[in-house]
């Protein structure tokens, strides 16, 4: 089974409170969550190998660490994981962005595919899926489906605010993966909406209600 791991570091929740408030506009909602990103990219690449290298310091040889090297892909959920993309690039400013377009039928909840574009090599490289948002959990499963189905071996989840009912389906689809969340929300309202959540993160980020 995958690890389960909810990321609640003080800055994290106190930048998540802003990204709740229903006061914070398009320009700081944006720059707050990339700043989120940031901070959890440090934590879900806690395990990323490293190997020895020789170097020379100022005052000697020695055996120093170095990253081993391994390739990384961001592969945010459109349209709202593009809001967390640039803040993990910040920290791993080598890794390619594959995108998977997927929007959920606001009557049916059940989400719908419309754009796969991956980074050729994808079943060579560590993934991280983003997406702020795991409600019922159907984008998150259905983008790793797409994933899984184009060799990708080794995808690790990242998302903001998760709904009980959403890990529980992720988890179930996929247990192999691991999972990381900012904030463990009550559950989901009537209309498929985390509750207290932030409201819709698309709509929040690009300013389109
Ligand atoms: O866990 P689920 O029930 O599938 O819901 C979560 C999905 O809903 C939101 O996307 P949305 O469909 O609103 O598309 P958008 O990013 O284009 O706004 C969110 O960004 C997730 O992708
Ligand atoms: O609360 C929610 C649920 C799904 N998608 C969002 O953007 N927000
Ligand atoms: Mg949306």
């Amino acid at each position: 089974m995958g690890k389960f791991q909810v990321l609640d570091h003080p800055l994290i929740q106190h930048k998540l409170t802003i990204l709740r408030n229903k006061k914070t506009g398009t320009k700081a909602f944006r720059e707050i969550a990339n700043e989120i990103a940031n901070l959890m990219a440090y934590e879900v690449t806690r395990d990323m190998p490293l190997e020895d290298i020789t170097i020379e310091t100022p005052v000697t040889k020695t055996t120093a660490k170095k990253l081993a090297g391994k390739k990384v892909a961001i592969v945010p959920i459109l349209r709202a994981g593009i809001g967390m993309v640039d803040g993990i690039l910040q920290l791993i400013p080598a890794a390619k962005v594959g995108h998977i377009g997927m929007y959920r039928d606001e009557e049916t909840l059940v989400p719908h595919e419309y754009f796969v574009k991956l980074p050729a090599d994808i079943d060579q490289r560590q993934v991280f899926v983003v997406d702020p948002m795991l409600a019922t959990g159907g984008s998150a499963i259905m983008a790793i489906d797409a994933l899984k189905k184009r060799g990708a071996t080794n995808i690790k989840f990242v998302c903001l605010v998760s709904a009980p009912e959403g890990i529980k389906a992720l988890r179930e689809a996929h247990p192999d993966i691991d999972v990381y969340t900012a904030a463990l929300d009550e559950g989901l309202n009537e209309d498929g909406y985390i509750v207290p959540g932030l409201g819709d993160a698309g709509d929040r980020l690009f300013g389109t209600r």
